[in-house]
Parts: C-alpha cells; sequence; structure tokens
C-alpha cells in the first residue's frame, strides 16, 4: 500500500520514519516545496528499513502521490516559542490553497489526513478544497487532538502506576489551548478513574488533576521553547492513524473532522471520540460529558468556528 507525505519537515518526516518503523504501509512517498530536503530524508529513512520493515521510501512529485491510499499533510509553518497555533492560520490556509488542489488532482482516491496547525480549521479548509475537487468529507481527516489524548493517558498512566495502553482518557475540542480533558469519563483497566483510585489507594485530586491538565495543554509551548518543534509524539500518532485507515482497523480515536448535529454542533471541524475505518471517518462516538466539559467543549468549538469563520471560505 502506498501512503503520501507531503511536507516532510520534522512531522512530515518523523511519521514516515514512524510508518517504517511500525511496518506501516510498503511504499511511502515524500513530497516537499524543498526538493532536496525531501531527497535527503527519503534516503535517510530508507536506510533504517534493513533493521525494521521491508518498505520503500522515495521523493517525489505531485504525480508520484497517484495510487496512495492514504496521503498526510504536514506541509507549512509551524510554532515559533510563545507563537499559538492559530497564529498559523492565515500562512498555513495559503499553503493549503497550492498543496491541497494538486493532491487531489493526482490522488483523487486517497484520504487525506491533515496534521498542519491550526489542525482543526487546516482540517475544514481541507474538506472545503478537497470537496471542489470532489473528494467527500468522509474522506478528510485531522490528528486533532489524538496527541494531546496520547498526553493525557501518559500522565494520567503514570499517576495511577498502570499502563497508558489501558488508560482510556480522552481529550476533546481544539487541538490548541482550549482543549477539554474528559475526566468524568476516564476509565483505567475498565473502572472508572473514582473506582480505581479507591481499589488501589490513590488520590487525584483538584491539585493532581490541575497539574496534569496544565501538563498536557501546556505540552508543545514547553517542547517548543526547549528543542524548537514537537515530533515523535505526531509522527507515532499519524503512523496509528494511516495503519486503522489503509487496515480498515474501525478504532475510536479523537481525530478531527467536520460535525453535523453532534452535541448541538454542526458545521465546524473538531476532536471528538470518532469510529475510523478504511473508509475514512465513520462517526463521532456518543460521549456523557458533566455540565462542565460540556460548557468548555461548546467553548472551544465557538473558538474554533469564529477562526473558521474568518477565513471566509
Ligand atoms: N497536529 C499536531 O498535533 C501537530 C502539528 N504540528 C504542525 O505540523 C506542521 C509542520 O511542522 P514541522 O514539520 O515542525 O515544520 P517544518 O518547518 O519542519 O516542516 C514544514 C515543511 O513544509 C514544507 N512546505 C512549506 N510550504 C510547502 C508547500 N507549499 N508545499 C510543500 N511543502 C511545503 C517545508 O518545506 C517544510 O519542509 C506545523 O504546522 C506544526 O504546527 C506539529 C506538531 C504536532
Ligand atoms: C505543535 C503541536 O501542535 C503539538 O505538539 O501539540
Amino acid at each position: 500500500m502506498k501512503v503520501g507525505v507531503v511536507g516532510c519537515g520534522f512531522v512530515g518526516a518523523t511519521a514516515a520514519y514512524a510508518m517504517v518503523m511500525d511496518g506501516v504501509g510498503r511504499q511511502i512517498v515524500l513530497v516537499d516545496l524543498d526538493r532536496q530536503r525531501a531527497e535527503a530524508e527519503a534516503n535517510d529513512i530508507m536506510h533504517a528499513v534493513p533493521f525494521s520493515h521491508p518498505m520503500s521510501v522515495v521523493s517525489g512529485e505531485y504525480s508520484d502521490l497517484a495510487g496512495c491510499r492514504v496521503v498526510v499533510i504536514a506541509a507549512g509553518v509551524s510554532q515559533k516559542p510563545g507563537e499559538t497555533r492559530l497564529q498559523l492560520l492565515e500562512r498555513n490556509t495559503a499553503v493549503f490553497e497550492k498543496v491541497v488542489p494538486q493532491i487531489a488532482q493526482h490522488a483523487p482516491q486517497a484520504i487525506l489526513l491533515v496534521a498542519t496547525n491550526p489542525v482543526d480549521v487546516m482540517t475544514h479548509v481541507t474538506v472545503k478544497l478537497a470537496g471542489r475537487c470532489g473528494i467527500d468529507e468522509s474522506r478528510v481527516l485531522g490528528s486533532g487532538t489524538t496527541l494531546d489524548t496520547a498526553r493525557f493517558r501518559t500522565l494520567l498512566g503514570r499517576q495511577c502506576g498502570i499502563d497508558a495502553k489501558h488508560v482510556h482518557a480522552y481529550v476533546i475540542g481544539e487541538h490548541g489551548d482550549s482543549e477539554v480533558l474528559t475526566w468524568s469519563c476516564a476509565t483505567v483497566g475498565g473502572m472508572r478513574l473514582n473506582e480505581f483510585q479507591k481499589y488501589r489507594d490513590i488520590h487525584i485530586g483538584v491539585a493532581e488533576k490541575t497539574e496534569i491538565d496544565q501538563k498536557v495543554r501546556g505540552a508543545a509551548y514547553e517542547i517548543i521553547s526547549g528543542k524548537g518543534a514537537t515530533y515523535y509524539g505526531i509522527g507515532a500518532a499519524l503512523s496509528r492513524i494511516v495503519d486503522v485507515l489503509i487496515h480498515d482497523q474501525r478504532a475510536i480515536l479523537t481525530i478531527s473532522a467536520r460535525l453535523h448535529d453532534v452535541l448541538g454542533l454542526s458545521d465546524v471541524t473538531i476532536s471528538l471520540p470518532t469510529l475510523v475505518g478504511g473508509q475514512g471517518v465513520i462517526s463521532a462516538v456518543p460521549i456523557s460529558l458533566n455540565d462542565e466539559e460540556t460548557a468548555a467543549f461548546h467553548a472551544s468549538a465557538a473558538i474554533v468556528r469564529e477562526a473558521t469563520e474568518s477565513l471566509n471560505l
């Protein structure tokens, strides 16, 4: 199976590397405005093949995306220290106006997986641009809060002394400052968090929750101020989403998709737990939020909607 990556800077190249490590797909095609960078990344990643999975990694032009099942889009600018994701909006919309029609022209059957920030609005932009080329919105999704959910699970697992794989705790809403950690729905080993705390005699009170919330919400700022960019977490997340898409795994992921009449919202692109399979987005999965989480989710959606409407798409 062929997978394309358009924009192979830190995020795109790390996603390709993670796919090789995970054995996701058979051929990866890297496309970038900087052709030399794409070629260098393809060669570097290819040298990891003998230690991982028999795959081919090449650089190419948009025409080389023909036949891709999935195209990951990570082209554009990233945050400088202190910058918010929403501040990238105009610059990355201008990039997508060039990139998306070319992907749609050469890989009309592909599912488009957006990573570029602000990812929710960029996914909405992609729905619109790809829609003009005949690509249905169910075939467009963003990584959304998949990474934030991973961060939440990691920290909660560590607090509970449990492998994060057995922790289910979703971050929903904007992949950004207004995201919502859904504590009320968190489960550990199938038990509600408060039951698990009693069982293991662990205390996770307001102070611990506040600390985890700040670490999840602030992770990108902290990492970017320390090393300039984040890429390992998102690279692994993108590899996982591509795996789900190309193997029709029907996983529930907090990807970003355009909502229609979900939790009172329509025509806004934002993250909720969503059933994802071989055709792309299947449907948002119902989630029981408490009143505080519901209000925070609606406030987050309003921020994404306002940013989206500012573009006059
Ligand atoms: N969704 C998420 O959870 C995350 C998203 N990101 C976002 O991913 C994006 C990429 O980040 P990095 O890889 O760190 O940036 P980067 O600057 O390392 O790479 C961006 C790449 O896009 C390419 N590019 C720019 N314009 C292009 C065009 N018109 N056509 C083709 N390629 C083009 C550049 O040449 C460059 O190689 C940023 O918007 C960043 O904020 C980063 C981390 C996590
Ligand atoms: C940069 C970014 O969006 C993140 O690491 O969450």
